[in-house]
Parts: structure tokens; C-alpha cells; sequence
């Protein structure tokens, strides 16, 4: 079978033919190169009216037989750009009498890692231009895991490089300075599984306006920012229990970042796969070769439903060429010792938790984060227990070891637990915590203990005492929180939101009918505590963030 690829989302003009009998994929493209700055969109549209009949016409000069199926980017993407590759790809399959396929542009990032490396179910990290995000496949859709609460990575990085004076793309001449420089800190934001780098990137343009010298300034940039994905893929890693991981987009050119995927992924015995070079950055090849999956499973368009989709989301897609036994989500063991954040050793009533060197972290920033996060959960494991949040109990802080020594609390991980009474319970004791002027940062279905019953003496107290209720045969239980080494003082709505918004994602990603839950979460949150801070979650997730 011979399928055809025709790529035009932003930058790259490209068109492919992908022969699956000999997994052979001709690319062609034909990047469009500003002057100055970043892309503009009629210029790029204007590159992709004059390059892409070209790139089609020589892509296909030498295939060897039949075209089976077009396939092209939909989306997301520029919608002007989309518009003359959607055309493209109508009149070249009306032309050639063949069936058209419309690609996420996402997902075929996605998919051309799992395509190469042969994993069956990895956890796929996507840096791309307009993205970054940590997705699996799960119950016949990508579940994003974990992404960027404001811009995507390479965005991120040509915006820096910009404001120096560098044309797009921004991203390369970055790795090209950073190898000279040396580290300096930046904020580091990791919030639970999402992260945001507006705060670093400022910060980055502040310190090269002060006169720290540019190649310092992309070291510490490539630093902050690759760790800050490699942290989110490891967490992805322990969250699903999986050991595989792949990554995508045109981001993953960069070696320290590819690097630092592959040192995380050696440290915890998962396997780690980046497609060369040329299937990272954007290609009409990856396209091409998702489309032959899916019109192999009849995932074919009508002309007429064929429109483009600027904001497509990879979420969006009815995955139609994977089967269930794939799920990435359902059954991950996720064991106790394979934790990303820090080891835990624990017998029948202590456990014992260190943060131990992160091979793949720069020294300094690794020394930085343990210390913050260990001082950081001491501090706040006792703050909640002060607002009636059952807490487990330390025993002894280690810093110069990142050693926290505690009381074992609950019989079972919420996530293995679940039921609406419990959601609830964790939901209150984030109104708690909010109202009393901070965040858990990681709140989690495995961050949250439940003891199944108590002793008789802690039930008389128990009506009265927040967080617990009776369970379903009548006994009182309890749902405790701990790992607060992500949480932060603030009086920020949109702080508050975020932290629900992890408990929201982390249901979604463990439960196999999740929004009953997700329900009870938000009425006892309602109840609880500010309402405005569900409000504020509905505002978070209707902001695009294909900007
Ligand atoms: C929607 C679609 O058009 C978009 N594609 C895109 O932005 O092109 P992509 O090829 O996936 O990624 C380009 C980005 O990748 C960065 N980049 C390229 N080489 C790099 C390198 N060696 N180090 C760091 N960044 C690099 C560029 O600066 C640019 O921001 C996307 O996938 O988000
Ligand atoms: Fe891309």
C-alpha cells in the first residue's frame, strides 16, 4: 500500500509517500525561513500557496505503483495554511480517485515514535512549536496526562530568542549558545503534571537585558525548561505504571533534551525511543504514515466534511487504529518503589522517603529542587494537619539528606479505592488547605490514603472531625493526604483552580467512569469551600491553548 502525506501547519511545506510493504517514507519539503522574527501568517500562507504543488509533484515521482489514499494535516494549526493544504489534499485525491484522510497533526507526533520504535503502548511526550504535552492512549482516545498551561516549548524558546534579535526558529540557535554557556537558576514551575514557562521565559529576558551573557542565559533556559519536561514524563512514567516512552516534535531535535529523556528513562529501567531528526520536526512523512493506519482501519473523509481544524485537539480524536488491549491507563502497576518524585521505603507503621539525585538534572538545579521540596512538604504536611486534614505525622527531617521520616497512614491508595464518598472527602481537604492560603501542587488519586476503618476511640470523635464519613457498611474512615513536596503558600484563585484541576485529571486518568466522581469532587468542593475557584476551573479549560 502507497499512501501520500501532505504537511502545512505552520512552517514546513511537505509532502510524503509512505510505502508500507517496504516501511520506506520519501519526504520532501520545503521550510519557509522569515527574515526577521517569527512567522507571520500570510507569509507563511503565501510559502505554502507557491511549495506545496511542488513538494507533492516531486514527492511522488518516484513511487513504485498506485497511491492508495491522501492523507493531510487538518489540524492544528494556521488557519490559513490549513486552508491550501486541505485544498491540496481534495484535489490531489479527487485527481488520483482515491479515499482522503484527515490527520491531527498532534497525533501523528505521537505516532511516529510508537510507529519506528515498534512499543506497543508507550506514554508520548510531544514538544512541539505550539505544544508540550504528556499523553496515552486510553479507552479509544490520547489522554493528555500532563501539558503547558500557557505556551508550547518551541514557542516558548523563540520568543527568547527573538527578543535577542534571532530569527525563527528560535530553538536551534539555542542549543547552539547553551553548549557554551553556563547554568543560571530560572523559576522552575512544575504543577503536578502540568508546568507553565511564561515565568521563566520573562525571567530569561530579564537576565539578557541585565547583561548575563546569552550563552548562559540558553543553558539555564535549556536546563530549567528539558527538566521540566523530563520530571512530567517520569511522573507520567509512575502514574500509568508504564516503561515506555517516546518522543515527538520538532523540539526533540535538541540533544539535551533527548538526553536528559534517555538518562530518566535508564535511571527507572523504561525503555526510551526518539525518531531521527527528520520524523521530529514537522513532516509530511509522519502524516503520511499515521494516514496509512487509519485508512487501513476505513477512517476515511468525505469531501464534503473535510474542513480544517485550527484548534484540533489530539483529545479530540476517535482513535479508530488501536485496540484495547493498548490502553496505556488501565492495569498500571505503578509500584510503590518506582515513584518519580522520591523513594519510598516503608514497613508497618513508618515510612521512610528520599529524594535522591536526579541523574539527568543539572547538579545545581537537582540540589535546589530536593531541598525546596523537602523543607517545602515538611512545612506544609503540618500546616494541614493544623487545619484538620488528616496528615501523616514526621518524625524527623533530614535536608542535607532530602529525608523525611513519617507516620504510615491509610491501608490503600485512593486511586485503587474509589468511590464518590472518598472523592469528596479529598476535595474538602483541598477547600481546607485553600482557604487556609495554600496548594497541594500534586493532588493526585495516589496521593490521597484511605484507612478503610478505624478503632472505635477515633470513630467517637469522627462526626465531628473533618474528613471523615461513614463508609458503606457504617464504619467511619478516613482519607488522608500526603507527598505535599509541590505545594506552595498563595492566594492566587487561579492557583487554587490548577490544584483541583490535578485531582480532576488524575480521576480522569484512573477511573473508567470518571465523571460521577469528577462531579462529587466539584459539589463538595462547592460546599466547602470558594465556589469561585470552580468557576475559575471552567475558565482555565475554555482558554485555547493553541496560541
Ligand atoms: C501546530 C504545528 O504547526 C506545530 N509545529 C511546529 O511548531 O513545528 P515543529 O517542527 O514540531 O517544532 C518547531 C519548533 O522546534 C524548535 N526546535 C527546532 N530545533 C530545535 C533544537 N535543536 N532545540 C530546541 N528547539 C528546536 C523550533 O525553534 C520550533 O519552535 C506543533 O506541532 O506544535
Ligand atoms: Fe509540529
Amino acid at each position: 500500500m502507497r499512501v501520500v502525506g501532505i504537511e502545512g501547519t505552520a512552517w514546513c511545506a511537505s509532502a510524503a509517500v509512505f510505502d508500507t510493504e517496504r516501511d520506506r517514507v520519501r519526504i520532501e519539503s520545503d521550510a519557509y525561513e522569515p527574515e526577521s522574527g517569527g512567522i507571520h501568517p500570510r507569509e507563511a500562507a503565501e510559502h505554502m500557496r507557491e511549495a506545496i504543488p511542488a513538494v507533492i509533484e516531486t514527492a511522488l515521482e518516484d513511487a513504485e505503483g498506485p497511491i492508495d489514499a491522501v492523507a493531510f494535516a487538518r489540524g492544528p494549526g494556521i488557519g490559513p495554511c490549513l486552508r491550501i493544504v486541505g485544498s491540496a489534499a481534495r484535489a490531489l485525491a479527487q485527481g488520483l480517485d482515491v479515499p482522503l484522510v484527515g490527520v491531527n497533526h498532534m497525533v501523528a507526533h505521537l505516532e511516529i515514535g510508537r510507529h519506528r520504535s515498534g512499543f506497543e503502548s508507550p506514554v508520548c511526550l510531544n514538544a512541539s512549536g505550539a505544544n508540550a504535552h504528556v499523553l496515552g492512549y486510553h479507552n479509544g482516545r490520547y489522554r493528555v496526562l500532563g501539558e503547558t498551561m500557557d505556551t508550547g516549548v518551541g514557542n516558548a524558546l523563540d520568543k527568547f530568542t527573538r527578543h535577542v534579535g534571532w530569527s525563527h526558529p528560535g530553538g536551534p540557535k539555542v542549543e547552539d549558545h547553551a553548549k557554551r554557556g553556563e547554568y543560571v537558576p530560572f523559576p522552575y514551575v512544575v504543577k503536578g503534571m502540568d508546568f507553565s514557562f511564561s515565568g521563566i521565559m520573562s525571567a530569561a529576558k530579564d537576565a539578557y537585558d541585565d547583561g548575563t551573557p546569552v550563552e548562559d542565559v540558553c543553558r539555564g533556559l535549556e536546563e530549567t525548561v528539558f527538566g521540566m519536561l523530563t520530571e512530567v514524563a517520569e511522573r507520567a512514567l509512575s502514574l500509568t505504571g508504564r516503561d515506555e516512552l517516546v518522543l515527538g516534535g520538532g523540539v526533540g531535535q535538541n540533544a539535551r533534551l533527548r538526553g536528559m529523556l534517555a538518562a530518566m528513562c535508564e535511571q527507572r529501567g523504561a525503555g526510551f525511543y526518539a525518531p531521527e531528526p527528520r520524523f521530529l520536526r514537522d513532516n509530511a512523512g509522519m502524516i503520511a504514515v499515521l494516514g496509512a493506519k487509519m485508512y487501513r482501519a476505513g477512517d476515511t473523509l468525505d469531501v464534503a466534511e473535510s474542513a480544517i481544524d485550527p484548534d484540533y485537539r489530539p483529545d479530540e480524536v476517535a482513535v479508530t487504529w488501536r485496540d484495547d488491549a493498548e490502553d496505556v491507563l488501565l492495569g498500571g502497576s505503578g509500584g510503590d518503589l518506582r515513584g518519580a518524585e522520591a523513594i519510598v521505603e516503608a514497613d508497618e507503621t513508618r515510612v521512610t522517603k528520599t529524594r535522591r539525585p536526579k541523574g539527568y538534572r543539572h547538579d545545581a538545579l537537582d540540589a535546589r529542587l530536593r531541598r525546596e521540596r523537602t523543607t517545602g512538604e515538611a512545612r506544609l504536611l503540618s500546616e494541614a494537619r493544623r487545619v484538620g486534614v488528616p496528615t501523616p505525622v514526621l518524625s524527623d527531617v533530614d535536608v542535607p539528606e532530602s529525608t523525611l521520616r513519617m507516620e504510615r497512614v491509610g491501608d490503600t491508595d485512593l486511586r485503587d479505592a474509589l468511590n464518590e464518598a472518598r472523592i469528596a472527602a479529598v476535595a474538602e481537604h483541598l477547600a481546607a488547605i485553600h482557604d487556609a492560603g495554600f496548594v497541594h501542587g500534586d493532588p493526585t488519586t495516589r496521593n490521597a490514603r484511605v484507612t478503610r476503618s478505624v478503632t472505635r476511640d477515633e470513630r467517637a470523635g469522627a462526626e465531628a472531625t473533618h474528613g471523615q464519613r461513614a463508609s458503606r457498611d457504617g464504619r467511619a474512615e478516613r482519607v488522608h493526604l500526603i507527598d505535599f513536596g509541590l505545594g506552595y503558600y498563595t492566594d492566587d484563585v487561579e492557583d487554587y483552580a490548577m490544584d483541583l484541576r490535578v485531582f480532576e485529571g488524575s480521576i480522569r486518568g484512573t477511573a473508567s467512569d470518571p465523571e460521577p466522581l469528577v462531579a462529587a469532587a466539584e459539589a463538595a468542593y462547592r460546599e466547602a469551600g470558594d465556589p469561585d475557584v470552580v468557576a475559575r476551573l471552567r475558565e482555565v479549560e475554555e482558554r485555547g491553548r493553541y496560541r
